[in-house]
């Protein structure tokens, strides 16, 4: 955007939101504000993104408003540890092995979640597939930095996020390997995450570096395994409960993805995966089950079309937000929220 064009929108704002202002950016019609909101609290910050995102919408050219706000202040539940950066609790979801639904349950688990009143965010930490910018629907996002630090990207579900995807080009983060990988998921986790009190991290498939380079780096309060009903899976998903179990990690339970199928032509159910094998696995490894996911097409559209079933109404978001809300008492369980409300 040209500076002419960035002052004269700037010029639009409301003056205590100008002088804010860290960045502006306009790109096919969206209109991408980072405003600096140190010292307000979030009735004044709720205040502050109307005022921005009323004048700014009369404007012809843009059709929708994004405002990011970065903070100075300390926050999260694992804030204290002097000379660290203050993180929100992370949830690490994990599977053994890949295809398994993962990512579609991070997205849809960070939606339920902000839906029971939690401000979530996301972290796409899958380097051979990414697909959280998809799933949100915010592919063509670039994140912008502030302190140098990223600042994560609003999605229109309530749950700002931030991908390898953002950082890559299409088919890049393939290639990544090792050190760069970690750098990135560095970034990654440690940008301005501070507005949230829970961040969901949407794992690589397996037990490999990347997961062990999370948990030591960056100790998850808790982590969710995705299995699907067939024993091959599950072998590998009991793989994954030790990998959290050495790393200390309270497994908060075992979810079971693409459980049971109901045909949308004659309404039978079958289970071509098989049916409650994660649930009896869980029983065995004595951790907690957490529930079931059927599989259901309208998953994988929604997915696809990037709208988060968790979202919508209906018996998938009702299966999400119970979900939810077993992963949220299972959290607090384990690492209540700093002043006791979550
Ligand atoms: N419950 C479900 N019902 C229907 N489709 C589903 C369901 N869960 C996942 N899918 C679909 O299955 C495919 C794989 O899902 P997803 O990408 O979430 O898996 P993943 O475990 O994260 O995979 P990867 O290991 O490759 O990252 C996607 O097309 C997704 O839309």
């Amino acid at each position: 955007m040209a500076t002419d064009e960035f002052e004269a929108l700037r010029a639009l704002l409301p003056a205590d939101a100008a002088q804010r202002l860290s960045s502006l950016r306009l790109v096919d019609g969206v209109a991408t504000l980072v405003l600096d909101a140190s010292g307000l609290d979030a009735r004044q910050r709720v205040a502050l993104e109307t005022g921005v995102t009323k004048v700014l919408e009369r404007e012809g050219d843009i059709n929708e408003v994004r405002v990011a706000m970065t903070a100075d202040r300390e926050g999260g539940a694992q804030a204290g540890d002097p000379g660290k950066l203050a993180m929100p609790r992370i949830i690490a979801v994990g599977s053994g092995k890949g295809g398994v639904g993962k990512s579609t349950l991070s997205v849809n688990l960070a939606v339920a979640l902000a839906r029971l009143g939690l401000k979530v965010g996301l972290v796409d930490a899958d380097i051979y597939g990414p697909s959280q910018a998809r799933l949100l629907g915010t592919e063509d996002e670039k994140p912008v930095a502030h302190d140098k630090r990223l600042v994560p990207i609003a999605s229109r579900w309530g749950v700002p996020v931030l991908s390898m995807a953002h950082l890559t080009k299409a088919g890049q983060a393939l290639a990544w390997r090792g050190p760069m990988a970690a750098g990135a998921l560095t970034q990654l986790l440690e940008a301005h995450w501070e507005d949230a009190d829970v961040l969901v991290v949407d794992l690589p498939p397996g037990t490999g570096d990347v997961q062990l380079t999370i948990l030591h780096k960056f100790k998850p309060a808790g982590a969710v395994i995705v299995s699907t009903p067939q024993d091959l899976a599950l072998i590998d998903a009991t793989r994954a409960v030790e990998l959290f179990a050495k790393g200390k990690v309270p497994v908060l339970g075992l979810v079971e993805n693409m459980s049971g199928y109901i045909c949308p032509h004659c309404g039978e159910e079958s289970d071509p995966f098989g049916c409650g094998g994660a649930e009896a696995e869980a029983d065995r490894l004595g951790i907690a089950f957490l529930g079931r996911i059927p599989l259901d097409i309208a998953i994988r559209k929604q997915s696809d079309a990037g709208v988060p079933v968790a979202a919508g109404q209906g018996a998938q978001a009702d299966a999400f937000a119970a979900l939810a809300a077993r992963v949220r008492d299972s959290l607090e369980a384990v690492a209540p929220a700093s002043g006791g409300a979550a």
